[in-house]
């Protein structure tokens, strides 16, 4: 009889194990390893999914107890060879659930009960048996275990050869998208003769009659209509009511960029810098060799081109390439960069996709049609079969940690990856996180250089402003007068300025001046944050929110104040100084529907808005020629965190904004106002001297045994009672002591910086060691003894970003 080993869709300590499950008659042959499959499950018999990770013969003797797996869910393997021992890795590595593990790999639509649909493509050649069980139609659904095992097999087959493909029916993707077109019922004189029948104060009609006039019979997206040629919802709907204009909706494919709007590209040639960079690693493609390679190269070098230089090499030897960017929203003009070079072979993964449209790209790299696969961080995951390079931009940023469940780093699974494909890994950035910088200076990575700007432009001279000094001069604690005289500068020059308001740390909170209360969430030791659109004070722990305030809750006194500078009040201020300038906000409030992030930046790009104000959000990989002056309002906010990273985080984000001025021929300046202008962190971000701040913050992580000196790993517990999490500590931390040599370190237990969250105490213990070859063996034994502890919950996370 054949068994089948599954991994149930219950993530818990218990389950975390595979769990035996008898392939009935009806299914033979048909179940194989990396397939879903539906199980009863428990005392109830509650059906649930799962995968299979192994098949076995058992004589019948042996399986007359087991359950019966109910039904496949796939006609081929979700997961190959490659993904189950990824999961069987990251599940050891990150302490997870092998659950977690292998549900992070698949995208969230093929999670649960989704019906499977065969589709016919082609009806050349297609063997009758299939023939038959499509019956005339055109689609069919398929249920194996109802299905003949000859039929079956011929199936797989047809999908291999291509003449039928899968599709999988989740519940967005079965409604098709529809976009809105407006058609213009005017023509150009009629257009005309109402434009001047408008009220002069009419801007936005006369706007829209401009426009009507100018493209007669236009039929045009609404939402380009509105974002390209700003054309509000308002004005639409009123043309609509004036029969201006006509509606309808259309239903477009699902793709996730619009090829209309990216222009085609052509590579660039090389710098003799690119050029060398390009060699040493061009050649391990070829090789199919995995190397590591650190690619440091300093704002504006133009490690963009190179990385598509060697995704292009990747394709040419028949391979695919994988990028991987922190924040994908973020990053528009590198996606244009992209798909204007390679087309239709690039697959965008990325937070913003619908369950359906995720499911159609991960489809399309998994049947080979993309080769060019580009994402945020669980892009890594992606079911890529031949990878020629992975690329990891900005390699520093935290984003490509995971804070639940599997806590893994992009940056460790694409090097596991890289040695599973035998191809090179390159980690970009200006300002590589300090452990990559280590192992690059002990060899561990290929250490590469790029030490100038393209064709040797400088970088941006920096000016920091002290703040205590300025406020008495400006009175004004977010502007300087040294930062409005150069804003008003490049205002008259029409050049544009980038402004950073560094939020890191940082939440706008409310106090009363009578009483000096605090609002805070009543499930967390945190205080409540302002979101003014919003009209809500919210939890950013536990997601409670509730009514801002007009009274004191405590003394009832109406004399409230809210703390912390948002982006809206300087933005107030600033037109307030500029009472002409063009100004874009970007931070979450503004950048909450989807596609905000990209027309924002779109509409910075095309030089209809003089300043850019927002949060770190703009820090990143942005390259606009016409940019010559960044302004830094607050640096400080993010140095105050007690936060062994606090220095490099500040001294990043500060290199990296400042990177953003005078990338082309303009020369860029840089005005950065803080409270401590002795800072190291300042100093060094001031010289944007990435190696000087590398050696003296090395220095400092040696003498206070920090990584990357150190391994670290935190042991967290939570629980409803404080004593119980700290004694449970306690006691871990007694029998550690016995275990480690004397060069580890034990740290704590001591409180999180958030004490309480969701009513649960939060205490941890850090564990800093260089060699312990028993620690993992005996943390996994830990963790599966914790399931006894029925009132605390343990929590081991490797290399954790923070220790607070
Ligand atoms: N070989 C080249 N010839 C001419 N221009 C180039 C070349 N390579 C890159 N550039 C241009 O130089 C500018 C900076 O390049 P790019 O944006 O790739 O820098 P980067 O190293 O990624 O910087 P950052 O780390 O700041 O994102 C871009 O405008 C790019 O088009
Ligand atoms: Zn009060
Ligand atoms: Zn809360």
């Amino acid at each position: 009889m054949q068994v089948a080993a599954v991994i149930v869709d219950v993530p818990s300590r218990q389950t975390d194990r595979p769990f035996s499950y008898l392939i009935g008659s009806e299914l033979t042959d048909k179940v194989a390893v990396g397939m879903r499959v539906i199980v009863p499950f428990g005392r109830g018999n509650r059906l649930i999914q799962g995968f299979v990770i192994g098949i076995t013969q058992k004589p019948a003797a042996e399986t007359s107890k087991l359950k019966k797996i109910n039904e496949v869910q796939d006609l081929v393997p979700v997961l190959n060879a490659e993904m189950l021992a990824l999961a069987d890795w990251l599940a050891i590595s990150t302490f997870s659930f092998k659950i977690s593990c292998l549900q992070s790999m698949i995208p969230n639509g093929l999670r649960g009960k989704s019906e499977k649909k065969l589709r016919l493509v082609s009806l050349e050649q297609v063997d009758p048996v299939v023939r038959k069980f499509f019956d005339g139609k055109n689609e069919q659904i398929l249920q194996p275990s109802k299905t003949s095992a000859e039929t079956f097999k011929k199936l797989q087959k047809a999908r291999a050869a291509g003449k039928i493909e899968l599709i999988y029916q989740v519940k967005d993707q079965a409604k098709p998208k529809k976009v809105r077109i407006v058609s213009n019922l005017l023509t150009t004189s009629q257009a005309e003769k109402l434009k001047k029948k408008q009220r002069a104060n009419a801007h936005q009609l006369i706007h829209l009659l401009d426009f009507l006039a100018d493209h007669p019979q236009i039929m045009i997206q609404q939402s380009v209509l509105a974002d390209r040629f700003e054309i509000s919802p308002t004005a639409i709907r009123s043309a609509v009511e004036k029969k201006w204009l006509k509606i309808s909706n259309q239903v477009v494919k699902r793709t996730t960029y619009d090829p209309q709007k990216i222009t085609a590209t052509t590579a660039k040639n090389l710098t003799m810098d690119q050029q060398q960079v390009y060699q040493s690693i061009v050649t391990t493609i070829q090789q199919k060799t995995a190397v590591p390679f650190l690619l440091e190269g300093v704002t504006g070098s133009g490690k963009t081109e190179i990385y598509l230089q060697l995704m292009a090499a990747a394709i040419e030897q028949q391979q695919a390439a994988l990028l991987l960017v922190p924040e994908i929203s973020l990053t528009p003009q590198m996606v244009a960069q992209v798909v204007g070079r390679f087309g239709k072979q690039v697959a965008l993964l990325h937070s913003g996709l619908s369950i359906g449209e995720r499911l159609d790209e991960w489809r399309r790299i998994e049947d080979g049609t993309a080769t060019i696969i580009v994402g945020a961080r669980s892009a890594v995951f992606a079911p890529i079969k031949n990878l020629g390079i992975i690329i990891l931009d900005e390699e520093h940023e935290s984003s490509y940690a995971q804070d639940s469940m599997p806590r893994y780093h992009a940056r460790d699974v694409a090097l596991w990856r890289s040695r599973y494909h035998h191809c090179p890994v390159v980690l970009g950035s200006a300002t590589p996180a300090l452990e990559s910088r280590a192992r690059a200076q002990k060899g561990v990575y290929h250490w590469l250089r790029l030490p100038q700007r393209i064709n040797t432009r400088p970088l941006p001279t920096v000016a920091l402003v002290d703040m205590r000094q300025a406020v008495t001069q400006s009175h004004d604690a977010d502007f300087s007068n040294e930062l409005l005289t150069a804003i008003k500068d490049r205002l008259q020059k029409h050049e544009q300025i980038i402004l950073l308001l560094n939020r890191r740390g940082y939440a706008s909170f409310m106090m009363c001046r009578q009483c000096g209360f605090v609002l805070k969430c009543p499930n967390c030791d945190i205080s409540l944050t302002l979101h003014k659109d919003q009209r809500l004070m919210k939890c950013h722990y536990c997601g409670h929110e509730e009514p801002i305030p007009v009274k004191c809750p405590a003394c009832g006194n109406s004399k409230i104040r809210f703390y912390g500078t948002g982006t809206q009040k300087i933005q107030e201020k600033l037109q307030h100084y500029f009472p002409t300038a063009r100004i874009l906000r970007m931070d979450v409030d503004t950048t909450r529907r989807k596609g905000a992030h990209q027309q924002i930046l779109q509409r910075f790009g095309r030089h209809q808005a003089d300043i850019l104000l927002g949060t770190q959000m703009i820090a990143k990989g942005l390259d606009y020629p016409e940019v010559t002056l960044v302004g830094v309002l607050n640096a400080d906010t993010s140095l105050s965190l007690p936060d062994f990273r606090a220095s490099e985080q500040t001294f990043q984000l500060l290199t990296q904004v400042s990177g953003r001025a005078g990338r082309a021929e303009k020369e860029g300046k840089v005005v950065i106002q803080t409270f401590n202008p002795q800072h190291y962190a300042l100093q060094f971000a001031k010289t944007q001297d990435y190696e000087q701040f590398y050696a003296y913050e090395m220095h400092l992580r040696h003498q206070g045994d920090y990584p990357p000196y150190y391994f670290t790993i935190q042991l967290a517990a939570n629980a409803v009672s404080e004593q119980a999490a700290i004694k449970y500590l306690f006691k871990i931390m007694q029998e550690l002591k016995t275990k480690l040599s004397p060069e580890a370190k034990l740290l704590g237990p001591v409180p999180q910086m958030v004490l309480r969250i969701k009513n649960q105490y939060r205490y941890h213990l850090i564990i800093k060691f260089k060699h312990e070859p028993q620690l993992m063996e005996y943390l996994h034994h830990l963790l599966e003894t914790s399931q006894r502890q029925k009132n605390v919950q343990l929590i081991i996370i490797r290399e954790p970003m923070s220790f607070i």
